[in-house]
């Protein structure tokens, strides 16, 4: 895996900034190393837990968000492949994941996108150094933005799933593959805070 640095990172319009350092003051001392780990966040999770799984929620064509749309070079509401699942670790879902695909890219060498399943989408992305990550960017998601929303619908669908805080904290990126851009997104859930460290 080759890190890049030359990538803008997104600097939307004010309410949609993606911060390349999370400000401290503003989040818990314990998921500032899972905000700016720039390795798998599935090696991590699966380096403390016992039992790890992916729980697909959903694979399809959606619109993508104007800050999404921004960074993948799409109009926004334009459609891309989607892929929203939770991480779970020993039971309890600890990552709300949000991948993207603009669709001229999924011809290309991301066919591994559509066959993945509920194998982890880390394991592909950082096993072939062909892929590169760029710079990782976080922000709070609340609830103005449906994202936060989707990610409380999936999981008052777990069972004993507790309710969320009123924001999370997400991270996103771009992975590069022969100049083919896929974004992903993770919302870190509360039970991320009680993995041992
Ligand atoms: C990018 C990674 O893949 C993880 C797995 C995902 C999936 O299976 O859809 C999505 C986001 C990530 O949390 C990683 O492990 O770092």
């Amino acid at each position: 895996m080759r890190p890049l640095t030359a990538f803008p990172l997104h600097t939307g319009p004010r309410y949609e900034t993606w911060l390349a350092h999370p400000p401290r003051v503003l989040l818990p001392p314990a998921l500032l190393p899972w905000l700016k780990d720039a390795g798998s966040l599935t090696a991590r999770i699966r380096a403390r837990c016992t039992r790890f799984e992916v729980r697909v929620l959903c694979q399809r064509l959606a619109r993508v968000r104007r800050d999404e749309a921004w960074l993948l070079g799409l109009r926004v509401g334009e459609l891309a492949w989607l892929r929203e699942v939770l991480l779970v670790a020993d039971g309890r879902p600890v990552v709300f994941a949000r991948s993207l695909l603009p669709r001229r890219n999924l011809r290309g060498a991301w066919n591994l996108f559509h066959g993945i399943g509920a194998r982890p989408l880390g394991a592909a992305l950082f096993s072939d150094p062909a892929i590169a990550r760029l710079p990782l960017a976080c922000r709070r998601l609340d609830g103005r933005d449906a994202r936060y929303h989707r990610a409380a619908a999936a999981l008052a669908r777990q069972s004993r799933a507790p309710a969320l805080p009123r924001a999370l904290w997400a991270r996103r990126s771009v992975f590069l593959l022969r100049g083919r851009a896929l974004m992903v997104s993770e919302a870190f859930l509360p039970a991320i805070l009680e993995l041992r460290k």
